[in-house]
């Protein structure tokens, strides 16, 4: 196998990373008729677009491991080629990011999700139009399998009928975004038709209509090519298979938008010497030194830091009403008529994602400091025994700690301040949780709790797992965060209003990594519903002006809102000014 050579043909838009941000994003340009290239680093995955990976029931079919909701949970058990290898994350690298391997939870934020952390323009009011879009697009659905009927639903009825007589209120969440204290609800998912669907069934599927729009997988990018704050192009990285050069951007007006995700981002970033300089640093003193970006062109912003996600904190309980369901199994062992009622009419438990998610619940608990921190209860039919119900716990909205994510000499990412529990009064919100929980199941008879056992106060448990939480990891943001204060001087933001970078004039951001604070619950929806926002925004900017020769093109730390015209390139001038010159 060998990289194909790119050509000269130049795109208005080059989007990198096929997640929850970067499709969206993709359709949108082209659909406003740009020249788009969306480049994935990871193979095919769901059968629609060409994946392969199938247990052997689905040969014949058009559908791999990624398109059936029940085996969702595979990305554990099988990881290999599937996940990302220089994240020490759980994280998907294939066609599709996130939304091709996870359990498809799909949330309306709560309006304090965008009110609490997002800056101006980015509130829950200015959002309500993409949000409309993407739900209007993937509406989700609480009874995935076609029948419409919920199976296996013990599990639900014992823990959701228990919070019921305990005083929480029974919600359907979607229409309900905004009642998420000691309420109650079915999960909803972005399902659709008995399969996966979400963004790589619909945007992508309306974008690759258009004769303007090009995918390339299995296509790594490298960085951005940039003459001081102007990016010229994407220089990719040989994988064997897919593309290698340099992609060029349309001149003087075309973009990029980096949508590789948490960790994706910041590393691309860093190797296009955007960054702190001791990020920069380690990325000189790698194989990609000798053809860095001089350091006099360095930006310095402060991406990687600002780290958040949710703390994880499981609990198990167990009930003689409970019915366990071997997903795991269903790759290699499957009931026959549970693959045939889902292969002839998409219904069943293989319609339903694994293992058996629900209920789901929420608090909210107000700090010692007045912060309400929101708590997203998530329940699944797994544990120690057949009648176990893990429930993890997830604190998210309101939460303070943040953390950091750093480069190494191997040019991996890894997380190097965990976000975890950094502030008493997060803490005390996961304690209270408990507490609460404990309180409200305490009538329930013949319910066993197996972590805590019921001798084991919340305190006491928190300590204990602590070094267990830590480790959640799966709905990581923050690293490029979005606001008005300019990372360059002092504040913390690294993208404008616009997603743009700052110190850039056409290279933006657009996926988790913006995202300022913690939020409900599980991403991926906020994350489509922002890149609809980023679209409108992104369409909405006039190309940047054009430097004739002798113009001022960057200034200190390129501050300059323009630059030069072509033939001609930004240099620095000394005391602190960069001017346009003849690039010959
Ligand atoms: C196992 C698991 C389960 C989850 N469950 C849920 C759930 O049920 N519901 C929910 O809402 N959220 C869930 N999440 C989280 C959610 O999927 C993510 O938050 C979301 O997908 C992040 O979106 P993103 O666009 O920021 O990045 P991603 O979706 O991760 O997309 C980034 C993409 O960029 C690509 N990329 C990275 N670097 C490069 C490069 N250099 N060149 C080219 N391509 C590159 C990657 O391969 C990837 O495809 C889960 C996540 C995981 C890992």
């Amino acid at each position: 196998q060998s990289c194909a050579n790119v050509s000269s043909q130049t795109y208005d838009y080059i989007v990198i990373g096929s997640g929850a941000g970067g499709i969206p994003i993709a359709d949108r340009l082209s659909e406003a008729g740009h020249s788009v290239l969306l480049i994935e680093k990871g193979p095919p995955s769901s059968g629609r677009w060409g994946g392969t990976l199938k247990p052997k029931w689905l040969d014949n079919t058009n559908l791999t491991r990624f398109d059936v909701p029940g085996l969702c949970n595979q990305i554990w058990a099988d990881p290999v080629g599937v996940s990302c290898t220089d994240v020490d994350q759980m994280a998907g690298c294939v066609l599709g990011g996130g939304t091709a391997v996870n359990a498809g939870l799909w949330w309306k934020p709560h309006p304090a999700d965008w009110d609490t952390n997002f800056p101006e323009g980015w509130r829950n009011k200015d959002l309500a139009a993409a949000t409309d879009k993407v739900f209007s697009r993937i509406p989700g659905t609480t009874t995935p399998s076609l029948d419409g009927k919920r199976y296996l639903s013990e599990g639900f009825d014992m823990l959701g009928g228990s919070l019921g007589a305990a005083g929480w209120k029974y919600i359907v969440p979607n229409d309900h975004p905004d009642e998420k204290n000691r309420t109650y609800g079915h999960s909803t998912f972005m399902f659709s038709g008995g399969e996966r669907g979400g963004p790589m069934a619909t945007y992508l599927v309306t974008a690759s209509a258009r004769k303007t729009f090009t995918l390339w997988t299995n296509t790594i990018a490298r960085r951005v090519v940039r003459d001081g704050g102007h990016i010229t192009g994407v220089e990719l990285e040989c994988n064997g298979a897919g593309h290698a050069g340099v992609v060029s951007v349309t001149p003087t007006t075309g973009r990029v938008i980096l949508a590789a995700g948490a960790f994706g981002t910041p590393k691309l970033l860093f190797r296009s010497g955007i960054g702190p300089t001791d990020q920069l640093n380690i990325v000189k003193n790698t194989t990609d030194g000798e053809t860095m970006i001089a350091s006099d062109s360095w930006i310095n912003l402060p991406v990687g830091y600002n780290l958040n996600d949710h703390v994880g904190t499981d609990i198990e309980i167990a009930h003689p009403d409970v019915v366990f369901y071997d997903y795991y199994g269903a790759w290699n062992k499957p009931i026959v008529n549970d693959t045939e009622t889902y292969l002839t009419k998409r219904i069943g438990p293989l319609a339903q994602a694994a293992p058996n998610i629900g209920p789901m619940f929420w608090e909210i608990i107000t700090g010692a400091d007045g912060i309400e921190r929101h708590l997203h209860w998530q329940s699944r039919v797994e544990g120690a025994r057949n009648t176990s119900m893990t429930v993890t716990q997830y604190l998210g909205t309101g939460s303070v700690s943040r953390g950091r994510m750093v480069i190494t000499r191997q040019l991996n990412t890894v997380v190097s301040i965990p976000p975890y529990l950094r502030n008493e009064n997060d803490k005390a919100a996961v304690i209270q949780g408990l507490v609460n929980l404990q309180e409200s199941l305490k009538n329930v008879p013949n319910l066993t709790w197996i972590t805590p056992k019921a001798n084991v106060t919340a305190a006491q448990f928190l300590l204990y797992l602590h070094d267990v939480a830590r480790t959640t990891g799966l709905f990581c943001k923050g690293t490029a965060k979005i606001g008005t204060d300019d990372g360059r001087t002092g504040g913390s933001s690294v993208v404008d209003l616009n997603t743009k970078v700052y110190g850039t004039d056409n290279l933006f951001v657009v996926d988790a990594s913006i995202i300022p604070g913690h939020i409900t619950g599980n991403p991926s929806a906020a994350i489509v519903i922002l890149s609809e926002h980023a679209s409108t925004k992104i369409l909405a900017l006039a190309p940047p002006a054009v430097g004739k020769l002798g113009d001022t093109c960057g200034g200190k730390d390129w501050k300059g809102s323009f630059h030069c015209a072509e033939g001609l390139k930004c240099a620095v001038a000394g005391l602190g000014i960069s001017l346009c010159r003849s690039s010959s």
